[in-house]
């Protein structure tokens, strides 16, 4: 995939590009970042520019300085490449050919051979480049040589990629689509009309093999993985001495003991995972979005239709759903990955999928054993790459049309609820969508109960891959001593599945905030988990637990950054034994 972002100056076009690769890196190390500019010592505006952009890449990205197109044909299918950007790179050309004073088309043949490079490129490839033709026509005849060398370059660039966009004052504009991964008017902000959603499916259907087939328009082996892959270690807590220098830590900060409320539990919490006091701020946090189509949906159980969800992982990718601007806020890293999505999507967020689309629970298994297995192993895998790449803090997120009608059955099944008290309005169904979905949950619950302690066999008749790939990604987070923010009650219900999968596993989660799905609620009593926050949220993605990163930042800055009564010659007066004692009790087991 190839693909040419354009904007003018200051247009966000860089941070962009940079998003768009980070949301779909496979694997640790595998990004080329081709740096076109040159330095120039004496000019100081511009090294500091260089500087800005180097100190906003992922430090595991590689720097490429040199021949562009060389690199370009000497990659690898797997590597992304990030080139940066076609105006210096033009620059250095006419530059090296001196040939600012002469004709136009002086430099034809090193185009040519960019060109020639980025057509024949094998990997997936973004680059970036200035639009300078929109502006007013430039005083000097360099100026003008430029320009027009610029605009004939990102014709040529533009012409070779499936994929072009314009970025203007930070927004996106998609010029050239690669697919019907475009958003379409299908993607509404409101619920959709009752009669848009198709008929629900007879309870009394026949049973059907699993909708699922391999992966991808092209030929690629469906993933395999052995037993082991539901094998987790046992899990070793987080670090009892260290919470306990925590809590003594808490008492000599310059605040009545106790008055920091829960955000002094989660200093702990912080601390303990890390296994330092002072514990220290988070240094690459991820939000991992996992997608997936379920069969069930066909069953009239979700406002939506299924085709948003190949949509909304395009629309992640370019940068433009709620998780990346929140994100953008907490401070994490989006990355997206598409576990069983229906449709095709983007290569570069598709190299762990396992299925298209998930079986309809109601009356048929979710997948099969191997599936099953090759998605918990996919998760692990995932979770692997992003603590391998520097990872210190875990937050997974999820896209899937009709995922609340499996996340239901688990948590409805794990905790005894009946379905009308667990059953909610996930993207809004209407009261007759919330009654097709409670006969679906009805019926897919019969199926559950009889493998309700075998939790592998629950994942493969009652869940869905992208939410058996949480369950593999959130246990071995907890492997890989990582702490994880959970989001909503999709993310939740392959937390209860992790949970016993890996047991004590959860010691290294909290709960981001609560969703207004009741079954969530089920969920984290189970978990004996405390949302941070509730803001009547219902939207996944990691879009709550995102939105409680800042809480836990603040919790981490204060236990490590606040001054202690005697650094700042505060009296201690009145920090009562008392108080001293209620604020170092053990936190009452909810996180
Ligand atoms: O996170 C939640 O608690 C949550 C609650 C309701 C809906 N969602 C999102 O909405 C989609 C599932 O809703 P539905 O109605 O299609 O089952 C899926 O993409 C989820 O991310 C998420
Ligand atoms: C548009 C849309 C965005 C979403 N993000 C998570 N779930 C979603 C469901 C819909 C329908």
């Amino acid at each position: 995939m190839r693909t040419l972002i354009l904007g003018g100056a200051r247009s966000g076009k860089s941070a962009y590009a940079e998003n768009l690769v980070t949301a779909g890196v496979s694997g640790p190390g595998a990004v080329d970042y081709v740096a076109t500019g040159r330095h120039d010592p004496d000019d100081t505006d511009w090294e500091s520019r260089i500087d800005r952009h180097r100190a906003r890449r992922p430090a595991d990205w590689t720097t490429v300085e040199g021949d562009a197109a060389e690199h370009l044909r000497g990659l690898d299918d797997g590597r992304t490449v990030l080139v940066d950007d076609l105006g210096t790179w033009l620059t250095a050309q006419i530059d090296d050919a001196q040939a600012w004073d002469l004709p136009r088309g002086s430099i034809a043949d090193r185009v040519d051979d960019l060109v020639d490079a980025i057509t024949r490129c094998r990997g997936t490839l973004v680059v970036v480049s200035p639009e300078t033709g929109l502006g007013v026509i430039p005083e000097t005849a360099a100026g003008r040589l430029f320009r027009d060398e610029l605009g004939a370059l990102n014709a040529r660039v533009a012409e070779a990629c499936d994929e072009v966009a314009l970025v203007v004052a930070g927004l996106p504009t998609t010029l050239k689509s690669a697919s019907s991964a475009a958003i379409s008017p299908a993607v509404r902000t409101e619920p959709a009309a009752p009669q848009s959603i198709p008929a629900p499916v007879a309870a009394a259907a026949p049973a059907a093999a699993p909708t699922t087939v391999v992966a991808g328009t092209e030929a690629r082996p469906e993933p395999t993985a052995g037993p082991e892959a539901a094998e987790f270690p046992s899990i070793t807590p987080p670090d009892a001495a260290v919470a306990a220098q925590a809590r003594d830590r808490q008492l000599l900060l310059t605040k009545p003991a106790g008055s920091l409320g829960r955000l002094e539990d989660l200093s702990v919490w912080v601390a303990s995972c890390q296994s330092a006091c002072p514990p220290h701020d988070f240094t690459r946090a991820r939000v991992v979005v996992f997608a997936g189509d379920h069969g069930v949906a066909r069953a009239g159980v979700s406002a939506y239709p299924s085709e948003v969800t190949g949509q909304m992982v395009a629309n992640i990718v370019s940068g433009g759903a709620a998780v990346n601007t929140i994100a953008a806020v907490s401070g994490a890293g989006v990355r997206v990955e598409d576990i069983s999505v229906e449709t095709d999507t983007a290569p570069q967020v598709r190299s762990h999928k396992v299925c298209r689309s998930s079986g309809s629970i109601d009356r048929e298994d979710a997948m099969t054993a191997e599936q099953t297995l090759a998605a918990i192993a996919a998760g692990r895998a995932i979770a692997d790459e992003e603590v391998d790449a520097g990872a210190d803090l875990l937050i997974a997120g999820e896209m899937g049309i009709g995922n609340t009608t499996p996340a239901t059955v688990l948590i409805a099944a794990l905790t005894g609820t009946e379905p009308v008290a667990a059953v909610g309005r996930g993207t809004g169904v209407d009261d007759a969508g919330w009654m097709r979905k409670t006969a679906a949950i009805r019926d897919a619950l019969r199926r559950a109960r009889p493998v309700l302690g075998d939790p592998l066999a629950l994942l493969r008749t009652s869940s869905g891959a992208d939410l058996a790939a949480m369950a593999g990604f959130l246990a071995q987070a907890a492997v890989r001593r990582t702490p994880v923010v959970l989001d909503g009650v999709v993310v939740t219900a392959s937390a209860l599945l992790a949970e016993a999968l890996a047991p004590g596993a959860g010691a290294w989660w909290v709960a981001g905030h609560r969703s207004t799905e009741p079954a969530h609620i089920m969920a984290l009593q189970r978990l004996q988990l405390e949302p941070i926050i509730e803001m009547d949220m219902r939207l996944g993605e990691g879009s709550g637990a995102l939105l409680a990163l800042p809480v836990l930042r603040s919790a981490i800055v204060t236990l490590a950054h606040m001054a202690t009564f005697e650094s700042a010659g505060v009296s201690t007066e009145g920090n009562t034994d008392a108080t001293r004692s209620q604020a170092t009790a053990e936190p009452a087991g909810d996180r």
